[in-house]
């Protein structure tokens, strides 16, 4: 589904991205651990294209998407979070909803059921006439969630989703994510410090350290590595 081949980014003297390579199968959740600044958030700018990468490919169902602009990178099918949720703040959540499928040929009547229904999949169908900004910050990372899945992407970035979330819609939020593979189709890519989340939801897992992958496999083979141990989960 999506595949990342020798990715590497420089800010200027800085490699931010040392030559990752990377699969992530149809259907799939790959969680991506690491120190801060170990180049997770670099690697999902570089997919979704705010980044143009320095060297590398990455290819999204065998084509080539590398440097494309942002928008034709969503409309080839890659929906992105961010840590701090962009939402329209001044737009209702059904109007924002509504305008993340304008371009996909879609009748008023269709984006409106798309709106609804992922409204209440995100337990805010209720708040559907309010103003984005009026949202808490949790709130309005579920309702980001809504806005990408609306538009039925292919691969979904995640980043940071639980941070500064309540227990309650981090709990609403982890049993979301599980469903997207299952139930939506999309394979997902889920950036987090969240380790139990991570664990629990991953089919595999990545441990970036300095642009680099310093060991990757199932929950159980990241939590027992040594260098991981030392390097991230520290004592
Ligand atoms: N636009 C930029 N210009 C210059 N340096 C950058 C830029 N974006 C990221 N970096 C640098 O690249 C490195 C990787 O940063 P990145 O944000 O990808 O790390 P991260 O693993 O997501 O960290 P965190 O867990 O803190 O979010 C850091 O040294 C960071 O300062």
């Amino acid at each position: 589904m999506l595949k990342i081949e020798k990715l590497k980014k420089q800010f200027g003297g800085l490699v931010a991205l040392n030559g990752i390579d990377l699969h992530v199968p149809p259907n799939h959740i790959l969680g991506v651990i690491g120190m801060n600044g170990s180049g997770k958030t670099t690697m999902l700018n570089c997919v979704n294209g705010l980044y143009t990468p320095t060297e590398g490919r990455i290819l999204l169902q065998g084509r080539d998407i590398t440097g494309l602009p942002v928008e034709q990178v969503a409309r080839a099918g890659v929906g992105r979070t961010f840590q701090v949720p962009r939402v329209f703040p001044h737009m209702t959540l059904l109007d924002n909803l509504d305008v993340s499928q304008l371009q996909k040929g879609r009748s008023a009547e269709e984006r409106y059921q798309h709106s609804v229904e992922w409204l209440e999949r995100v337990e805010l169908y209720r708040l559907r006439h309010n103003m984005a900004e009026e949202l808490s910050g949790g709130q309005q990372k579920l309702l980001e969630l809504a806005r990408i899945m609306v538009s039925r992407p292919k691969v979904v970035l995640l980043d940071e989703p639980f941070a500064g979330v309540n227990p309650g819609l981090a709990q609403l939020l982890i049993a979301i994510i599980k469903t997207l593979p299952t139930e939506h189709d999309c394979s997902v890519v889920l950036v987090s410090h969240d380790l139990t989340s991570i664990y629990q939801l991953s089919h595999h897992i990545i441990v970036m350290n300095e642009g680099a992958i310093l060991c990757q496999g199932s929950a159980d083979t990241v939590r027992n590595d040594p260098a991981v141990i030392e390097a991230y989960l520290g004592a």
